[in-house]
């Protein structure tokens, strides 16, 4: 607890949500962002017609994300009125994250060979960094762990955690890292793409003891 009595809050993502019920039951949670799989390949997509309903099921103050890989303009465009921000979760350039008219964040896999601090640069327009784990051929969502001292403490944007994160270890990502947010699909799942609402209860609990500490 700091002079203000504000205790620091970690800002939680649960992403790929498939279900009315499942934005129900991640909302009174108090999830901050709930993601929406646009990219047809994931066993979590859904359709454009499923967005325009789900979105309408998420209330004022909640932001809805729209996930897209190397998707064309036109799409994410479409796609737009039922979005409040956009997650790039392939190569895409800074340019063309840019161009959209919404605010916008870029996941980076954790290939050996990545320099955050280029990257924080090169996509300085962004609202945060989303690191997730590196599984060639795979372009996220694999339900994998980085090693999290590899995030360097002075990185010029917020960080929003991914990458196999479950209620057994977020609380330690949040003590180790300090990320602004953290974001999960694969470890609040039950079956892919139907949430479990034990699993995302545990989640968000673990995300609230780890900031209390
Ligand atoms: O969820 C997907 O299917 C997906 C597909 C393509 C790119 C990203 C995807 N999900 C994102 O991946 C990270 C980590 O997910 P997990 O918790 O390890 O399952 C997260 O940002 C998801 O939004």
């Amino acid at each position: 607890m700091n002079h203000i009595g504000r205790q620091k809050r970690t800002r939680i993502k649960f992403c790929g949500l498939t279900r009315a019920e499942d934005i129900e039951r991640a909302v009174m949670l108090g999830a901050d962002a709930l993601g929406f799989v646009m990219w047809p390949k994931s066993a979590r997509a859904i359709t454009y017609d499923q967005l325009v309903a789900l979105s309408s099921a998420v209330p004022a103050f909640v932001t809805r994300v729209g996930l897209f890989v190397d998707q064309p303009a036109e799409l994410i465009n479409a796609c737009l009125p039922h979005l409040d921000l956009i997650q790039f979760h392939g190569n895409e350039s800074a340019a063309f994250c840019a161009q959209f008219d919404r605010p916008w964040v870029k996941a980076l896999r954790m290939r050996d060979d990545i320099d955050l601090h280029q990257a924080a640069t090169q996509y300085h327009g962004a609202q945060a960094l989303l690191l997730d784990a590196y599984r060639p051929g795979v372009p996220g969502g694999t339900g994998e762990v980085f090693d999290w001292s590899r995030i360097p403490a002075d990185l010029a944007k917020p960080v929003i955690l991914a990458g196999g994160l479950t209620a057994a270890n977020i609380a330690s990502a949040v003590d180790q890292v300090t990320p602004y947010a953290v974001d999960v699909s694969g470890g609040i799942e039950g079956t892919f793409g139907c949430k479990d609402a034990e699993k995302m209860a545990m989640f968000a609990n673990q995300v609230a003891l780890a900031d209390a500490r």
